[in-house]
């Protein structure tokens, strides 16, 4: 394995300024110590991709990005600004997109609602009249023909493209999924993957995702490995060991 301060200096500083940095962040739930100087970062149109067990902080890490959880200690850059001050809601003007885990998805409004309340992310809001652009059907097709339909009569699938969906109309730089795959299945899990890949691909907004199946994690640039609220290990995909695969992914 590559040792983790080479790979983490080439890794950021080849890439020009970060879309995210992290640096020396520390989180708690009250008394408990969950993050632990925790540095990483994503670079400009790169896809980084988290993993680790249960319970070892990933989802603190993502929540703290999006300001919904406040850190004890530790700064967060995007595109070379601080964002600690801000709120969620600014940090997601700011051009970071969220899809928690579990989605999200508001059951009552209708697939196309759903998708306009990304304009809520966006400097002019949501406009009457506004419409969803033909790239955002483009990467899900399924969702065009779902339109009039109540999100919460979605398979699990078709509302983790929603969701998806609905963070990119509000025109981010980053996007951070957590677990966007949890509880999907296998067929829709690859179509979900491709869409994730086409978008790093095809806008050059950032990816940062937590993940467990060995197949999505691979099509990541990065990977950073999770062990008890730290980063334990990083690397390129490219060079995931068996050792690391065994001991951060649930295959
Ligand atoms: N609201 C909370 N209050 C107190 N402790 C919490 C809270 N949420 C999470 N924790 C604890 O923080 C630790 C990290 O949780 P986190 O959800 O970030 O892990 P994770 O790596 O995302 O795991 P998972 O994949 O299960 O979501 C766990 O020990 C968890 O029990």
């Amino acid at each position: 394995m590559i040792s983790q301060d080479n790979s983490k200096i080439q890794y950021l500083d080849d890439n020009g300024q970060p879309t995210l940095k992290v640096d020396g962040l520390n989180v708690y739930y009250g008394e408990s110590h969950i993050l632990r100087d925790v540095d990483m970062g994503v670079a400009p149109g790169k896809m980084v991709c988290l993993i680790g067990r249960n319970g070892v902080g990933k989802t603190t890490l993502l929540k703290t990005i999006m300001g919904l959880l406040k850190p004890r200690s530790g700064d967060i850059a995007f595109q070379g600004k601080s964002i600690k001050g801000l709120a969620s809601d600014q940090r997601a003007r700011a051009g970071i997109g969220y899809v928690p885990q579990g989605r999200e998805i508001i059951p009552r409004l209708t697939v196309g609602e759903n998708l306009l309340l990304g304009l809520e992310a966006t400097k002019g809001g949501v406009k009457p009249n506004a419409k969803v652009p033909d790239e955002i059907y483009e990467l899900f097709p399924v969702l065009k023909t779902m339109l009039n339909r109540m999100g919460g009569d979605l398979s699990g699938g078709q509302q983790q493209q929603l969701a998806i969906a609905r963070a990119l109309m509000g025109k981010p730089r980053l996007l951070v999924l957590d677990e966007p795959t949890e509880g999907i299945q296998p067929s829709i899990i690859l179509e979900i993957e491709a869409a994730v890949k086409r978008i790093v691909r095809e806008t050059g907004i950032s990816v940062l995702l937590v993940e467990q199946h060995l197949h999505f994690v691979r099509q990541a640039d990065w990977y950073y490995a999770m062990q008890k609220g730290g980063i334990v290990s990083q690397g390129p995909t490219s060079e995931l060991s068996n050792d690391v695969i065994q001991k951060f992914l649930a295959v």
